[in-house]
């Protein structure tokens, strides 16, 4: 059994014209120890595969599963939400905390303690080491990346949910977040979706998604 598992998943969002289709029909499975890349032109329906993956949105038809539940299932959704890391695009930093108080925030919310000296290592590998205690709206938008996946990173997630990780960052910040992905993958599964090549090289599995559809599958 996968950590995840679509089988045809369709989904639609409702809207005043009567709704997109944005997923149709997609199947595949994650590994405990994969890391699967997907790929695909904006709109194509990648965000919505990690929002029914945690829930946000539901079947139209097909199956989710996750870590073996249903994550639209009353009684295992939250234990199943809190297993799973999730950097979003847009992020979800609170800007009346800093960026020490919102990994807190996250952690305790998702019923996690954090060690402050691995947070710290994490800091200085990541390139902000000094922003910590700065608000998100002090910091640049490649800084505030990082700060987000460090956030996602720090309370030990049992799967990871990665949208555009590399995104916003020069060469030099995106080779690290690389290769603190690749020191992570076969112990924490994880999807990312992204375009660029070094993820592509780094994930063990591929899928190609363009308008809801999959249209291409490899195994490295
Ligand atoms: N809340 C929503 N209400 C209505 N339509 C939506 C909603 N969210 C997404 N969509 C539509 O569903 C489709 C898939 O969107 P999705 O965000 O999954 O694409 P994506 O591949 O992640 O795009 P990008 O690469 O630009 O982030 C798009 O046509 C989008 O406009």
């Amino acid at each position: 059994m996968g950590v995840v598992e679509f089988e045809d998943v369709f989904v639609k969002y409702e809207t005043y014209t009567g709704g997109v289709l944005a997923l149709r029909g997609v199947t595949f499975s994650l590994g405990e120890k994969e890391a699967l890349l997907i790929m695909g032109p904006s709109g194509s329906g990648k965000t919505t595969i990690l929002k029914a993956i945690l829930g946000l949105v539901q079947p139209l038809h097909g199956s989710v599963r996750v870590f073996g539940t249903e994550p639209n299932d009353e009684k295992r959704a939250l234990e199943v939400r809190r297993k799973i890391g999730y950097l979003t695009q847009e992020g979800t930093m609170i800007k009346e905390l800093t960026v020490w108080e919102n990994a807190l925030f996250y952690a305790r919310g998702r019923r996690k303690s954090l060690d402050e000296e691995s947070v710290r290592k994490l800091a200085e590998r990541l390139n902000i080491g000094t922003v910590l205690d700065k608000h998100p709206n002090q910091l640049s938008g490649g800084e505030l990346k990082r700060a987000e996946l460090l956030m996602v990173l720090s309370d030990n997630p049992e799967l990871l949910l990665l949208d555009e990780p590399t995104s916003m960052l020069d060469a030099e910040n995106a080779e690290t977040v690389v290769e603190i992905l690749n020191e992570i993958k076969g112990r924490i599964p994880m999807i990312i979706t992204s375009h660029d090549p070094k993820l592509v090289e780094l994930s063990d599995q591929t899928l190609k998604i363009v308008g809801g559809n999959l249209v291409e599958e490899n195994g490295h």
